[in-house]
């Protein structure tokens, strides 16, 4: 067991670049704010498996293909993307660092890569999306947002994210209600701390002038609160969460855009399986209609190109991303993309690979398993 196994459970990035910003982020961040980015759901057994589960997976290379140098980049609704590897939303970054999203939204748009903010920011989305746009004029920021149980206050969330120029919309369907986060209940971590806020929830109807709203999680949402969004935006709706192939067809009868396989970096139902393992039979139900991308879990070039052959259009990454802004800031999350994206390259070099739809399935396989070519 490493170090790092020792102390959380979760078989972590302990070398490389990761583990360098990891070990930074760590000894910067006050023990709680660590435990609050680091931590998941129950005994942490999601979380933990997200990880491991790529390391049962191995991938087989195709050789001699004249595939010359990969092309990374990669087609998605509402954004070219140069890389695969995209920001999955995670709240409060400036808990990490002082620049907070700024910095994430800078370092996004410099590697040409989504940066999905979400709703739970501490900086506002129009100045997300502003940090971004003056790196780069057409970088891509997608809308992270929880439905609201009042409509109008979806309503409001969603045109300050359209006027703000964001080009998608994730709806977050896996948080009927919060998740039981052992590490935060033992901290007593429940709040932002004095002169943090959730900037989103600011001037909404329902909320005393200038006092940002609660986010609100309720059991009660159902697939007509999704119709009701699609009615009211003409963004693209990638639906974040999903698990059970039903739920995808599901979604893609109410007109989805795209889907994230996520079980919340396992911060939600503890008892949900590793994302990888639960790709295939989503990617199977979708069969090519809409793009489907994964989160949880993603360490490393080769976990990226596992999800590709899976049938992954592109991946999310959530907390190496906050290591990365905790230890250094901007250049820390561009580290970060820089280290992902360049090993995702080589690893689909090794592979044989022209691009990242140049995978197939039969690819990747069980580790100790006998017989390893699949089907
Ligand atoms: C600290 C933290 C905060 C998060 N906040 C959000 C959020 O506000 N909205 C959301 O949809 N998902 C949120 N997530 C889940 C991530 O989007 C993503 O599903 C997960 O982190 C991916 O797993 P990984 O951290 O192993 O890469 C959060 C995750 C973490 C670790
Ligand atoms: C209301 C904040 C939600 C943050 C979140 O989604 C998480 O911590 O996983």
């Amino acid at each position: 067991m490493t170090d790092a196994e020792a102390t959380s459970g979760v078989p972590e990035a302990t070398s490389g670049v990761l583990g360098e910003l990891r070990g930074k982020a760590r000894a910067r961040l006050e023990p709680a704010h660590w435990d609050f980015f680091e931590g998941g759901a129950g005994r942490e057994t999601a979380l933990a498996e997200n990880v491991r589960a790529f390391g049962r997976l191995a991938l087989l290379p195709r050789v001699l293909r004249g595939a010359g140098e990969p092309d990374t980049a990669v087609e998605l609704p509402g954004a070219r993307a140069s890389t695969p590897v995209l920001i999955a939303p995670t709240a409060f970054h400036r808990l990490a660092h002082h620049e907070g999203e700024r910095a994430t939204a800078r370092a996004a748009a410099a590697a040409g890569t989504v940066l999905i903010t979400s709703m739970a920011s501490t900086t506002a989305v129009a100045d997300v999306v502003a940090a971004a746009r003056e790196v780069r004029a057409d970088a891509a920021v997608w809308f992270q947002l929880y439905l609201q149980p009042r409509a109008d206050v979806t309503e409001a969330l969603v045109r300050r994210a359209e006027e703000a120029g964001c080009t998608a919309l994730v709806v977050t369907a896996d948080s009927p209600v919060f998740g039981r986060r052992a590490r935060d209940d033992r901290n007593g971590f429940h709040d932002l701390p004095p002169g943090m806020a959730a900037e989103n929830m600011r001037g909404l109807p329902g909320a005393p002038p200038d006092a940002p709203l609660d986010i609100a999680m309720s059991p009660a949402l159902s697939w007509d609160h999704l119709r009701g969004l699609r009615e009211r935006t003409e963004l693209p709706i990638l639906v974040k969460g999903v698990l059970h192939p039903d739920d995808a067809r599901h979604a893609i009868g109410e007109g989805a855009a795209g889907l994230i396989v996520s079980n919340h970096g396992g911060r939600q139902l503890d008892a949900a399986p590793a994302t990888v393992e639960a790709l295939p039979r989503i990617t199977e139900a979708v069969a090519g209609r809409i793009p489907v991308l994964l989160d949880g879990g993603i360490r490393s070039g080769a976990d990226v190109v596992t999800a590709l052959a899976l049938g992954a259009a592109a991946v999310g990454v959530g907390r190496p991303v906050l290591w990365g802004l905790a230890a250094e800031g901007e250049a820390g999350v561009a580290r970060v993309l820089a280290e992902l994206t360049g090993q995702t390259a080589h690893v689909l070099a090794l592979c044989g690979a022209r691009d990242c739809a140049d995978l197939n399935r039969d690819q990747v396989v069980l580790r100790g398993a006998r017989g390893v070519a699949g089907g």
